[in-house]
């Protein structure tokens, strides 16, 4: 019998149950958020106490109480998303963060704890005690709806309701905007697997474009902190992503998982201090990746530095003591052999005055004299100046600055780059005046661990200070240049997970190592998405940097993002041009074909500008323009108007869209993309896989179709 109009539907009903129960949930997490507040208000008053410890411990309380706020706030929409009804007629309530009452009662589950794991794990043909498994979908803190699977007809009760057409799907339509969202309530069951599996190790997650392995490595970064908190927080969980565009589009899932304490870096900003924003061209990235680099920075680092001085001369009672090029260039070897080059800084002054010592006549085997002969020189302007001049302690980035000058890098790289390529590292580093790019950042990092710490100047700040460590007052000092502001030792993390890893060069897999030699780490890639030239030489870094941690491997299989339409054609391009590509199932049809059109070259600008306005009719969330790296600017200014008016319109190039996503995309000339690198078949496949529901090509030519003959 049809409802009558005035009566609620039972999903109606249903809702308002739900609602019911989640205003309770709600209502506690308010309770929970003052008493947050009042702890944070108690600690800032302990401030005024007026001494030292009253300030630690205030901004101790300060600390916790800011990020249970934080923690709070973030999972404040959507808390409560599933419902589990069990045989024997237990209810479970899941959400992003766990909740008991005032009597410690739970309200909600954490969905990373153990009694949630059936809500992802139980499927029809193994129900595991799960009769009906209810999806919440919420605006804010309101249900909209209710998306059920029963699981177990056999032990549902008569007055069961079993509602909507099944979750995933649902949220798979959903318009894409600028961030990435938890996917938490539909997690599947082989996702759910990598997430959960144990952190020893290295755990890799592989699989096709959109298969889920950046939202699936998020959650499993939430779910480590979740099971072993002490050890996570305190020792660090390191997100590592390909760039700054990448990490903007992350960086909202994680605290709404109820997780705030991890790092989330883009590549170019993996080390303190430093910061590297834009990519260099794919033949410069691959000489400045090549692990070929490592030897070149050694040379740098143990070599004289420009500008240093070559002699040294002193007049000592009746004799002439010298120190010529030979001379000095032995006692340096001497002093850096087997260790870094600023750790010697101590020991420099001795190490001259020993050579000195050595060439004084008459008296010297007397001790006395020695201790006068010492007090004379290092009371002596002239030869602490020397030692000064001759041994200053080396900034790393002042060492990858001088690498600018063709004839320096020359006299570090012969013999290990060609000369082609020394010249194409100067004149773009040239051009780029100090400023590096992402690629430069592993190579200065790679220097302050051949150099060693700068030795702090006297007056330089206590770095242990407490109260600098601590107190919310302080404002970090900017500095114009840039420099590696963290010790080495501060660079440790208990683990580390690194996104779009087919991609990191060997002198990136080094960086990175160096940071998780006594992690964990997770591990998410495609091979068949790599923009890196060379897989043999990334695969040795990459097991160095791993230093034979155990692996366990996960795949995943489906590809949630593409409609079937869209990835259909990227995998023609895939079998056509990627050897051993892993193409997965897309599920979702859309009934709406991939369109592309080949134009006269003096029709693109005006054919693009025509293509877009019908992208951002059709949609509406996000629609980006895929456009070759060279001419980036060129479309960027021709399309500014359009993107005055639709600030859901975005103009990227090939490599800025790793790991995106957008409801259309338009890519402008396929040929030029693929012509750009060594890898630019594997790029137009990253391009092609980027929309959830529109493509559009536009192109001069046409050779790219020709050969997956379309
Ligand atoms: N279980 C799920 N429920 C709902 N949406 C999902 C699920 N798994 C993945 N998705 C969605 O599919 C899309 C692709 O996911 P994601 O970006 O993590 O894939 P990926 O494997 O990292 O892709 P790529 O390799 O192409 O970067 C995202 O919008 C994500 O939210």
């Amino acid at each position: 019998m049809a409802d009558h109009p005035s009566q609620p539907s039972a999903e109606q009903r249903e809702i308002a149950d739900e609602q019911a129960y989640v205003d309770v949930v709600y209502g506690r997490l308010e309770e929970s958020t003052k008493a947050a507040q009042a702890l944070a208000r108690e600690g800032y008053a302990r401030g005024h106490v007026g001494h030292e410890g009253g300030l630690v411990e205030r901004d101790a309380m300060v600390y916790q109480a800011s990020k249970r706020i934080a923690a709070l706030n973030a999972a404040h929409e959507g808390l409560v998303f599933g419902r589990l009804d069990l045989r024997g007629g237990e209810k479970r309530y899941i959400g992003r963060i766990g909740v008991r009452d005032a009597e410690r009662e739970v309200l909600l589950i954490d969905w990373r704890a153990p009694a949630a794991s059936v809500f992802y794990q139980a499927t029809a043909q193994d129900p595991a005690g799960v009769v009906r498994r209810r999806v919440l979908r919420s605006r804010g803190s309101t249900v909209i709806g209710v998306e059920d699977d029963l699981l177990d007809g056999d032990h549902a009760p008569d007055d069961m309701v079993v509602v909507g057409e099944g979750a995933l799907l649902a949220s798979l339509s959903r318009a894409r905007d600028a961030s990435m969202h938890s996917v938490v309530a539909t997690i599947q069951k082989e996702q759910d697997e990598a997430i959960r599996a144990p952190s020893r190790g290295a755990t890799t997650i592989g699989g096709g474009p959109g298969t889920g392995k950046t939202v699936v490595a998020l959650h499993r970064a939430a779910y480590l902190l979740y099971v072993d908190r002490r050890r996570f927080e305190s020792g660090g969980v390191l997100v590592v992503g390909p760039s700054g565009v990448f990490m903007n589009y992350i960086e909202r899932v994680l605290p709404s998982l109820g997780e705030t304490a991890v790092t989330l870096r883009s590549l170019g900003e993996v080390v303190d201090g430093v910061s590297g924003r834009a990519h260099d061209p794919a033949d410069v990235a691959a000489v400045k990746g090549s692990a070929r680099m490592l030897q070149v920075l050694t040379r740098a680092s143990r070599a004289a530095q420009p500008g240093e001085p070559t002699q040294f001369r002193y007049f000592y009672r009746d004799d002439v003591l010298r120190l010529d090029a030979v001379a000095l260039d032995r006692l340096r070897r001497q002093l850096i052999s087997g260790q870094q080059r600023n750790r010697a800084y101590g020991r420099v002054q001795k190490t001259l005055l020993d050579a000195l010592w050595a060439q004084v006549e008459g008296e010297r085997a007397l001790e006395k004299e020695r201790d006068e002969f010492d007090k004379t020189l290092t009371g002596d302007d002239k030869f602490l100046e020397f030692a000064a001049a001759w041994w200053p302690p080396l900034d790393a980035v002042d060492v990858w600055e001088s690498l600018a000058d063709v004839d320096t890098l020359r006299r570090y790289a012969d013999g290990v780059l060609k000369r082609t390529e020394i010249e194409l590292l100067a004149r773009a580093w040239q051009a780029a005046g100090g400023v590096p790019s992402i690629e430069d950042v592993p190579l200065i990092d790679e220097l302050r661990y051949l150099l060693g710490e700068v030795p702090p100047e006297d007056g330089d700040d206590d770095p242990y200070d407490v109260k600098q460590l601590m107190s919310f007052e302080r404002e970090d000092q900017v500095s114009r240049k840039q420099r590696a502001t963290q010790s080495i030792e501060d660079d440790s993390y208990a683990h580390v997970l690194v996104d779009e890893a087919q991609d990191l060069s060997p002198m990136q897999w080094r960086m990175l190592g160096r940071r998780g030699k006594y992690a964990s780490w997770t591990i998410v890639g495609d091979p068949a998405q790599s923009s890196w030239p060379y897989p043999e030489e990334a695969a040795a870094a990459r097991a160095a940097a791993l230093d034979g941690k155990e692996e366990h491997f996960f795949r995943l299989s489906t590809n949630y993002r593409n409609s079937a339409e869209i990835y259909d054609l990227a995998a023609e391009v895939a079998h056509a041009a990627i050897p051993g590509a892993d193409t997965p199932d897309a599920v979702r049809r859309t009934g709406q074909e991939p369109r592309h059109e080949v134009v006269a070259a003096d029709d693109l600008h005006a054919q693009v500008r025509y293509g877009v306005r019908e992208l951002l009719g059709a949609v509406e969330g996000s629609v980006a323009v895929v456009v070759p790296g060279a001419r980036r600017d060129e479309f960027a200014e021709a399309l500014s108007e359009e993107r005055e008016e639709f600030d859901r319109l975005r103009v990227l190039d090939g490599l800025d869209t790793k790991g995106l996503e957008f409801d259309a995309v338009l890519v402008i000339e396929p040929d030029e993309i693929v012509a750009e690198s060594d890898a630019g078949w594997r790029t137009l496949y990253v391009v092609l896989t980027r929309a959830t529901q529109l493509l559009l090509t536009v192109g001069s030519t046409r050779a790219w179709l020709d050969r997956i003959g379309g």
